[in-house]
């Protein structure tokens, strides 16, 4: 049977990232997707212009229904905006024992706008992270959770031990807002000490929007088909290269990543995808 997997995610009306991003890829990657929304963006390629989060009892009622029904492999969240979602949330994972559980800590848009209100993070690392396999932040959200600029390799350490001690098993701090001109490299640490680094030529393009949503949708559906975290990283970071080096050019600001490029030119290109493992 197909594996099942869940997004928890908001909707971008430009298609590129949240709940768009993680559908395009869970079905790139052969899993059946469940979606439950947790807010509507009106937003494209130049920013979001507006932001309505669903109520609490919509969320709610999405994920019993998901619950009742599907047998779920693993799940991921993205934009869950404010605490009560960010409570209902918690709460029915841990009602309906979802296991395999990505938790991408989605704060800030490209373009500025606040996909997370200040006062969540609290609730966000008391009651979701604790259930977390693994929390992708990127540099800025890594900052946040932890009260650590990330200048260094040192001070990135130290950043990914700090957002372990808030309870989840592993933490990949993802380096697209790196400063290397050269790499895209993304720190690997599991609760057992054991640390890796996932690094890739840093393509340059604008075609950037929906990145972060993408690479954690690729790690779940990963886990979901019963890879081990390494090599769902691994795969994830190959479906992201392969996103980004085959531009679709759509939009006039930062556009969406060709979400369909890993399993179209998977094998012809394979050498454009290669990830290094350190
Ligand atoms: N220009 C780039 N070239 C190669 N990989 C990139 C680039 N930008 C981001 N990535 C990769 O995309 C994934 C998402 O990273 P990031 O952009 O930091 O997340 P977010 O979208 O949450 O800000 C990571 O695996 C990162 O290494
Ligand atoms: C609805 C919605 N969810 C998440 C994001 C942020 O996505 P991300 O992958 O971090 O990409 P950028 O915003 O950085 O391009 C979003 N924009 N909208």
């Amino acid at each position: 049977m197909m594996p099942q997997v869940l997004t928890i995610a908001g909707s971008d009306s430009g298609g590129g990232a949240g709940i768009q991003a993680d559908i395009k890829t869970f079905q790139e990657l052969g899993v059946y997707s469940t979606s439950v929304l947790t807010a509507v963006t009106a937003q494209n390629t130049l920013g979001v212009a507006a932001i309505y989060p669903m109520a609490r009892e919509a969320v709610r009622t999405q994920l019993q229904a998901v619950g009742k029904d599907f047998r779920l492999a693993a799940l991921k969240t993205g934009m869950l905006f404010n605490e009560e979602i960010i409570e209902e949330t918690a709460k029915w994972i841990r009602h309906f024992n979802w296991r395999q559980l990505v938790v991408d800590p989605v704060m800030i848009a490209k373009g500025g706008a606040n996909l997370l209100r200040a006062e969540a993070g609290a609730a966000l690392k008391k009651e979701l992270l604790p259930l977390a396999s693994v929390v992708t932040p990127n540099i800025p959200e890594a900052e946040v959770l932890s009260g650590i600029e990330i200048a260094d390799p040192l001070s990135r350490r130290l950043a990914a031990e700090k957002i372990l001690s808030f309870g989840s098993q592993s933490v990949i701090i993802k380096g697209g807002h790196g400063k290397d001109e050269e790499t895209a490299e993304d720190f690997f640490l599991h609760r057992d000490g054991e640390e890796l680094l996932f690094r890739s030529p840093r393509i340059a393009t604008v075609q950037t929007h929906g990145t972060g949503c993408t690479f954690s949708a690729a790690l779940a559906a990963e886990l979901a088909k019963g890879q081990p975290l390494k090599e769902a990283i691994y795969t994830a970071k190959r479906f992201i290269q392969a996103a980004l080096s085959s531009e679709l050019n759509i939009g006039a600001g930062h556009g969406p990543t060709n979400h369909a490029a890993y399993r179209k030119y998977g094998d012809e290109r394979r050498e454009m995808y290669d990830v290094e493992i350190q």
